[in-house]
């Protein structure tokens, strides 16, 4: 069970002028979280923030109290991030692009097998499994890069518009999986600028003009 906390952060690129200031929040395990906001309100930010690939200017980002450190730090804690552009390798099959994530964080080739053909089935993709990614539509492509995060078994989720290309079934099919990444026992954060998909998450975090408010947060003091 993982907490991953940001605490009175800033988040900037470069010297440029901070895109977000004062953030805090605490993705905690068993729970989805929605972080909303318009287009270029900073989500994708927050989430690299999250995932290790962008440092806080001042404030900090922290994984069980201790500091989350770079992106190879945090892929050791278990924090995967399916990022918007899916990041899948194109002369690899969806198959291949899966199983060696599996094993590139510890897994055997047996495991990769399973949880591959585990994943691709979850997210309807079996027929897929050896096509190559240019060879799959849009929302094929954004399903196997939920089916590579679903199979790395991650201690924190991060979710970056996983669900834009995806027709009303195969989104909530990913909402279904993504409860079931909480159940297990990760923290799911889900950047989202859709109201049904930010409805369906336990706490709604929005971003705008630089700053986070919390639209829903039970259990806060
Ligand atoms: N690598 C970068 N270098 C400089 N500025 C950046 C970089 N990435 C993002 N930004 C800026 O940071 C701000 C927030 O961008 P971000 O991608 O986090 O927004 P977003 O809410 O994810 O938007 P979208 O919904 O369109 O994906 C924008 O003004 C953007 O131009």
């Amino acid at each position: 069970m993982t907490t991953l906390t940001v605490e009175t952060a800033e988040f900037a690129y470069g010297g440029g002028e901070p895109v977000l200031r004062g953030v805090t929040v605490t993705a905690r395990a068993g729970e989805l979280l929605a972080v909303t906001g318009t287009s270029g309100a900073g989500k994708t930010t927050l989430l690299s923030a999250m995932a290790g690939l962008l440092a806080p200017r001042t404030g900090t980002v922290g994984v069980d109290g201790a500091p989350l450190g770079d992106r190879d730090r945090a892929v050791a804690r278990g924090v995967v991030l399916i990022p918007q552009e899916n990041g899948l390798a194109a002369i690899l099959t969806a198959a291949e692009n899966i199983a060696v994530a599996v094993i590139a964080t510890g897994g055997t080739p047996a495991d990769a097998r399973r949880r591959t053909a585990e994943s691709l089935e979850a997210l309807g993709l079996s027929g897929q499994a050896g096509q190559l990614i240019d060879e799959l539509s849009g929302g094929q492509q954004q399903r196997t890069a939920i089916a590579r995060g679903l199979a790395l078994r991650a201690e924190v989720l991060l979710a970056d518009e996983v669900t834009s290309e995806l027709d009303a079934a195969n989104r909530q099919k990913v909402l279904d999986l993504l409860r079931a990444e909480a159940d297990r026992g990760a923290a799911v954060v889900l950047a989202t600028h859709d109201p049904d998909t930010a409805a369906a998450c336990d706490r709604e975090l929005h971003l705008a003009d630089g700053t986070a408010t919390w639209v829903r947060n039970p259990g806060s003091a």
